[in-house]
C-alpha cells in the first residue's frame, strides 16, 4: 500500500462520495461522543480514502452542532493520515468569483460556542497554529482540483464565524478590512483539533457567493449557495478522486511540517501530575505523544 490513508470531510451540499473501491459503512463512537455519521471508506488503487459528511447526511447540523472533536477523533481513529476540507465559502474580495475554490492557509477564528481543544485540566496541551494548514496537502488538492478543471487560488484567509446567520453588511466589511479572502462558519475549530491530533489539514474553499458586500449582487441566501454547490460538489467529487489517483505510486512520506509530531512540543502538564482519566480519553487522539 501506499501509505495514504485521506479522511475527507465533505461541507454543504457534499454528503456521498460515490466512485470508491471496497465500499464500508461504518458506524462508530469516540471518547467524544458520535461523529456527524457513519464514516464511509473505501480505496482508489491503494490510496484509501474515509468520507464523513460533516453536517451529517441531509444537513442535520448546524455549524455550531457539528461535533467537531468527535469527527476528527473518528478520522485519526480511523487511522486517516491527511484530512482535506470541502467548504463552501463566501468570497470577501473581487477576484474569488462563484464556482472557484481558494485552498486558504490561514484562518481568523471569530467562533464563540464551540469545544475547541481535546485538552483540559489534568492534562494541558497548546499546539502551534501559525501554519494551520498543511502546506503539501493543500498543493496536492490544488493540482487535483486544478486537474478536473476548477481554477484556485494558491493561500488566503478564510474568516470563520459562528453563524447560523449571515454577517451583517457592517460586519462583511469589517472583514474585508482586515485583508480575509473568504468567510465560512466550520474550519474552525476542524482545523485547531486536527493539529491537536497530529493530522495535516487542508480545506478547499469552494465559493459559492460574495456574501453581502459587494454593491448590485444579491446578499447570501442557502438558495444561491445551494445552487452553486450543486455545481460545485460534482468538481469536489472529481478532484477528491484525482487526488486519490494522483498519490497512487506515491509511498507517503511524514508531512514536512513536522505536523505528525507537533505534540512533543505542545503537552506542560507535569508528567506526574496528569490526570489518569484524562489520558486515557486522550489516547484516541495523543496516545503516540503520551507514550500510552
Ligand atoms: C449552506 S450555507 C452555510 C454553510 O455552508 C458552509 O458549510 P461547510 O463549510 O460545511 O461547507 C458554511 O460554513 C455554513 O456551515
Ligand atoms: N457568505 C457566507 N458566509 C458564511 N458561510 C458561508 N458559506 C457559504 N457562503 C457563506
Amino acid at each position: 500500500m501506499s501509505g495514504w490513508k485521506l479522511g475527507i470531510i465533505g461541507g454543504s451540499g457534499l454528503y456521498a462520495l460515490d466512485g470508491l473501491e471496497d465500499r464500508r459503512e461504518h458506524t462508530v463512537e469516540t471518547p467524544w461522543g458520535p461523529p456527524s455519521d457513519a464514516l464511509v471508506s473505501g480505496r482508489i488503487g491503494e490510496v484509501e480514502l474515509v468520507f464523513l459528511p460533516r453536517h451529517g447526511k441531509g444537513h442535520r447540523l448546524t455549524p455550531t452542532d457539528v461535533p467537531y472533536r468527535a469527527n476528527i477523533a473518528a478520522l485519526k481513529m480511523a487511522g486517516v493520515t491527511d484530512v482535506l476540507s470541502i467548504s463552501a465559502c463566501g468570497s470577501l474580495q473581487e477576484q474569488y468569483a462563484p464556482g472557484e475554490v481558494v485552498a486558504a492557509d490561514q484562518f481568523i477564528d471569530r467562533t464563540v460556542s464551540r469545544e475547541k481543544t481535546f485538552f483540559g485540566a489534568g492534562l494541558v496541551g497548546h499546539v502551534s497554529m501559525a501554519e494551520p494548514v498543511c502546506a503539501r496537502l493543500s498543493a496536492l488538492a490544488a493540482n487535483a482540483m486544478e486537474a478536473v478543471g476548477g481554477k484556485v487560488h494558491r493561500g488566503g484567509t478564510y474568516l470563520a464565524m459562528e453563524g447560523p446567520q449571515f454577517s451583517s453588511l457592517a460586519e462583511s466589511r469589517l472583514y474585508r478590512q482586515w485583508g480575509c479572502d473568504v468567510i465560512g462558519m466550520t474550519n474552525m475549530p476542524e482545523a485547531k483539533l486536527a493539529r491537536e491530533a497530529e493530522l495535516p489539514y487542508a480545506t478547499l474553499a469552494m465559493v459559492t457567493d460574495y456574501d453581502c458586500w459587494r454593491a448590485d449582487t444579491d446578499a447570501v441566501t442557502v438558495t444561491n449557495v445551494l445552487e452553486i454547490m450543486a455545481q460545485n460538489t460534482a468538481l469536489a467529487r472529481r478532484a477528491i478522486l484525482q487526488l486519490a489517483h494522483s498519490l497512487n505510486g506515491t509511498p507517503r512520506t511524514l508531512s514536512p511540517q513536522g505536523i505528525e509530531t507537533c505534540l512533543d512540543f505542545a503537552l506542560i502538564t507535569a508528567p506526574d501530575l496528569r490526570d489518569p482519566v484524562m489520558i486515557d480519553k486522550l489516547r484516541a487522539i495523543a496516545g503516540r505523544a503520551l507514550g500510552v
